[in-house]
């Protein structure tokens, strides 16, 4: 126990205490540590934080974070704390202003655009960033772009029906809301409105366990019947991991992936600049400009799996769909058929390894060394889906399930509304491109209706250029 008095004493970059939610922590040590800078936490320092930590963060990031952080203890006549998360409104984007940028955006190209006038410029750059040059970032959507459509003609048209099931549940369309950390960065009520939007238009939405919203706030704002995936990283303690996939499953996610290409965070640089920008870091201390930005500071992961202790540790937990996300070669997508999991090919949007191959290269990798993975498993693409064209030249590839994470980031910027468009432009986008190929189901789309003969040519001009 102790009290506001107590708590106002340790108000110092030495001695810095907070309040959250009617109990202070000891948060000195993990000044240096926050990935947002000591700067808004010392703001906060010998006071009561939970509202400006509740605008940010979900209510459990503190249950679940790893710092150096030390509970103090309850305080005696703190201010009661409310039971709803405190939603703060900060971004100007549910306003006039934003619902007149929103009219205007007709594709998914234009949502970034449009963020990019609204979000704080640190969040448009944390979205945004690729790894290094960003090669593999701007690579992934080329890729698309180098792809032909080969389309059928005099075939008589018939509606068309984009109905298709990702790991063993049906959903309306064959793309996705991906697990990307952040969004309460994009809107102060976060992650929920994709659930809400999902669920109006029947798609997938595969949270993040980053994600601003906590787990229980999107279970619980799901509608009848929605279906949920969860993404997890396998963290240092495993331990802590092995709760929240066992409370994922208590509260109805019904499938998983284990992102596992980031046990270590690529070279933000956008973020980076961003960062100093910002703090204007100490010229005496000029190596701490590396090391602090959003990205650079993340918890660490365990990094000591191999395949097979991977998949036994994710199945002594459930018996649920697995995906394994961030496969990047045929041999691994292999091993995924293999251990009876999905490959879910990823370069997480170009954000971990530079020069990584796209998603349409190790689709084209799997169709050559072992086609069977595209029969048995359900294979999951992203990166650099920005057109419903994008996402049937996947499908025709040989994919099931095609993932967005930053046109769905950009959208959310302007709330449920902006979500809800997202999905009817790609919808509307993915409707046209089978109309004009001649198809009327997802079953109907084949390899025959691509050719990918000059994405090798376009990858070696391009990315001499990129
Ligand atoms: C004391 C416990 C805290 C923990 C464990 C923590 C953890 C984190 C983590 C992991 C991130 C990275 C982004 C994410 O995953 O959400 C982050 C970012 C951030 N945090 Fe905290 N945080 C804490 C306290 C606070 C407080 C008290 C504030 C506000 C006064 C705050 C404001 C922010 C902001 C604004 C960012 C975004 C990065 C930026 O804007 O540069 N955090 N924090
Ligand atoms: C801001 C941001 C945060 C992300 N956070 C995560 C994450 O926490 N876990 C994860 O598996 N993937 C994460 N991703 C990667 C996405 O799931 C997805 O692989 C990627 O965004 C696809 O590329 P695209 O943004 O070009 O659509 C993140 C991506 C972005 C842009």
């Amino acid at each position: 126990m102790t009290t506001k008095d107590d708590v106002s004493r340790h108000s110092t970059r030495n001695k810095c205490w907070i309040v959250i939610r009617g109990v202070a922590y000891d948060v000195t040590d993990f000044l240096n540590q926050h990935p947002g800078g000591s700067s808004v936490i010392l703001g906060q320092a010998g006071d009561d934080a939970t509202e400006a930590f509740e605008a940010v963060h979900s209510a459990d990031l503190l249950a679940n974070h790893q710092g150096p952080i030390r509970k103090v203890g309850p305080v005696l006549d703190a201010k009661p704390a409310t039971q709803e998360v405190i939603k703060v409104d900060k971004s100007d984007a549910a306003g006039k202003a934003a619902r007149r940028r929103l009219v205007k955006v007709i594709n998914i190209a234009d949502f970034e655009a449009a963020a990019a006038e609204v979000l704080q410029p640190k969040y448009f750059a944390f979205f945004k960033a690729g790894a290094d040059s960003e090669v593999a970032a701007r690579w992934n959507q080329r890729s698309w772009d180098a792809i032909r459509l080969r389309p059928r003609i005099l075939v008589p048209a018939r509606p068309v029906d984009m109905s298709t099931t990702i790991l063993g549940t049906s959903f309306s369309a064959p793309f996705f809301i991906a697990p990307a950390g952040g969004g309460k960065f994009a809107h102060s009520q976060g992650e929920v409105l994709w659930t809400r939007a999902a669920a109006k238009h029947g798609i997938l939405q595969w949270v993040c366990n980053n994600a601003g919203c906590t787990q229980k706030e999107m279970a619980d704002a799901r509608s009848p019947g929605q279906s949920l995936y969860w993404q997890i990283y396998a963290m240092k303690d495993l331990e802590a991991t092995k709760r929240e996939v066992e409370r994922a499953v208590a509260s109805g996610y019904k499938g998983f992936a284990l992102t596992v290409d980031a046990i270590q965070v690529g070279k933000r640089e956008r973020d980076m600049r961003l960062n100093i920008e910002e703090n204007d870091p100490d010229p005496d201390e000029d190596e701490s400009t590396l090391a602090n930005s959003i990205s650079a500071t993340r918890p660490a992961c365990y990094d000591q799996f191999d395949f097979t202790s991977a998949i036994k540790w994710l199945r002594s937990m459930t018996d649920l769909p697995i995906a394994i996300k961030g496969v990047q070669s045929w041999e691994d997508a292999a091993l995924c058929m293999h251990h009876h999991v999905h490959p879910w090919l990823s370069n997480h949007g170009g954000r971990q390894l530079d020069g990584a191959p796209s998603a349409a290269e190790t689709l084209l990798e799997i169709r050559q060394h072992c086609p069977e993975v595209l029969e048995r498993c359900d294979v999951i693409v992203d990166g650099g889906i920005t057109r419903g064209s994008d996402i049937v030249k996947a499908l025709a590839l040989g994919a099931k399930g095609v993932a967005i994470g930053r046109g769905f980031l950009f959208a959310l910027t302007f709330g449920e509304p902006g979500v809800e468009k997202a999905i009817r432009i790609l919808k509307h986008e993915v409707e046209t491109t089978m109309g004009l190929l001649g198809v009327a189901s997802i079953k109907e789309i084949s390899f025959s209706h691509v050719d990918a003969s000059g994405l090798a040519y376009a990858g070696a001009v391009i990315r001499a250029h990129l």
